[in-house]
C-alpha cells in the first residue's frame, strides 16, 4: 500500500508565526502523499474574548453558539486555513484548503448530549468522510489542508475538534493507504512529568493511559488527543504517534520521535 502521512497541528503552533513557518517548511519536504489538519482554538479564543463573546469548553469541546460559530468559521476556515495554504505554496507544496462543506468532504451531525447543548458542534465518524474525493485530490498531486469546520448538508456549519477530524480521516483512509497519523504539538510526546520535556514515554498502551489518567498526570488538551489517537489505532490506522512539532523531519526519517500509540 502507498504511504500516507496525516499530520495535525494546533493553535499554539499556529499562533507562533516563526515556528509555523519552520514547521510548514518541514512538512513541504515530505515526499510521500500527505494531508494537513489544523485547529486554532487558542486564536479563536483570543478573538472571541476581544469581541466580548464568553467562551466555555466542556469535555475538550467549545460550546459554539451563533456568535462563536461566526468567529470560528472566520478564524479556522478563513484566516488560518488560507494563510497555511499560502505559506505551503511559497514552499512549492501545492496545497488546497477545505472546510467540511467544500466538496461535501466532512458531513457532521449536531452533537447530542442528555444535559448539555453544545450548540453548533458537529460529531463525525468514518462514514462522514468523503474518502473518494480525498483520494482523487491526492492522486492529482495536491495536498489537502483541512480546517475544523464541518457541515450537516442542511445548510449549517459546525465546529468539530481538530484532533477528532485528524483521527477520523486517518481511519477512513487507512483502508486505502499505509497511514501514519502524527499529532504534532509543543511537547516531546506524552510526558510522565509535565514539568520535564525529557520524561516522554516511548510507547503508551490503553492500560498505561488509564494509569496515568488516574494518577492525575494527564490534563487539558492531552486527554482528548490521546482518546482520538487510541480510537484511530483501534480502528486500523497503521501507525499513530504524538510528537514535538520541531521533530517532524526526524520522524519522517524513521527516527521514531515522541510517543507511539500501542494496542
Ligand atoms: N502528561 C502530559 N504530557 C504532555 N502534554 C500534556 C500532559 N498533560 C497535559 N498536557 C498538555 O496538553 C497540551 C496539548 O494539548 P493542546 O493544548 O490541546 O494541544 P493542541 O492545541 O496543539 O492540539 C500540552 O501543551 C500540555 O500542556
Ligand atoms: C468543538 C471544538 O472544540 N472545536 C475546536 C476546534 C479547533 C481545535 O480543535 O483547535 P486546536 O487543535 O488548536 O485545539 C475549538 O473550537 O477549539
Amino acid at each position: 500500500m502507498q504511504k500516507l502521512y496525516i499530520i495535525k497541528i494546533g493553535g499554539t503552533l499556529i499562533d507562533d508565526k516563526k515556528a509555523l513557518k519552520a514547521f510548514l517548511a518541514q512538512f513541504s519536504e515530505i515526499k510521500e502523499a500527505k494531508i494537513l489538519i489544523h485547529g486554532g482554538g487558542k486564536i479563536a479564543e483570543t478573538l472571541a474574548e476581544k469581541l466580548k463573546i464568553r467562551q466555555t469548553m466542556i469535555d475538550g469541546r467549545r460550546i459554539t453558539n451563533k456568535k462563536t460559530l461566526k468567529v470560528v468559521t472566520m478564524v479556522y476556515a478563513g484566516r488560518i486555513n488560507k494563510n497555511i495554504v499560502a505559506k505551503l505554496q511559497s514552499f512549492d507544496c501545492n496545497a488546497i484548503g477545505f472546510s467540511g462543506a467544500d466538496g461535501n468532504v466532512i458531513k457532521a451531525e449536531k452533537r447530542q448530549h442528555p444535559e448539555i447543548d453544545f450548540g453548533f458542534v458537529g460529531d463525525i465518524d468514518e462514514k462522514s468522510i468523503n474518502h473518494e474525493l480525498i483520494i482523487n485530490i491526492i492522486n492529482l498531486g495536491l495536498v489537502p489542508v483541512f480546517s475544523a469546520i464541518t457541515h450537516d448538508k442542511k445548510g449549517n456549519l459546525f465546529n468539530t475538534n481538530a484532533d477528532t477530524i485528524a483521527g477520523t480521516i486517518a481511519q477512513a483512509l487507512s483502508k486505502y493507504f499505509d497511514t501514519e497519523l502524527l499529532f504534532c504539538f509543543d511537547k516531546n510526546g506524552v510526558l510522565e512529568n509535565i514539568e520535564d520535556d525529557n520524561s516522554n514515554l516511548k510507547t503508551i498502551n490503553k492500560q498505561e493511559f488509564s494509569e496515568l489518567k488516574s494518577q492525575g498526570k494527564l490534563h487539558k488538551g492531552i486527554l482528548p488527543k490521546l482518546e482520538n489517537a487510541f480510537k484511530a489505532k483501534e480502528n486500523g490506522v497503521q501507525k499513530v504517534a504524538l510528537i514535538k512539532e520541531e521533530k517532524l523531519s526526524d520522524q519522517i526519517k524513521l527516527r521514531n520521535e515522541g510517543t507511539e500509540i500501542c494496542l
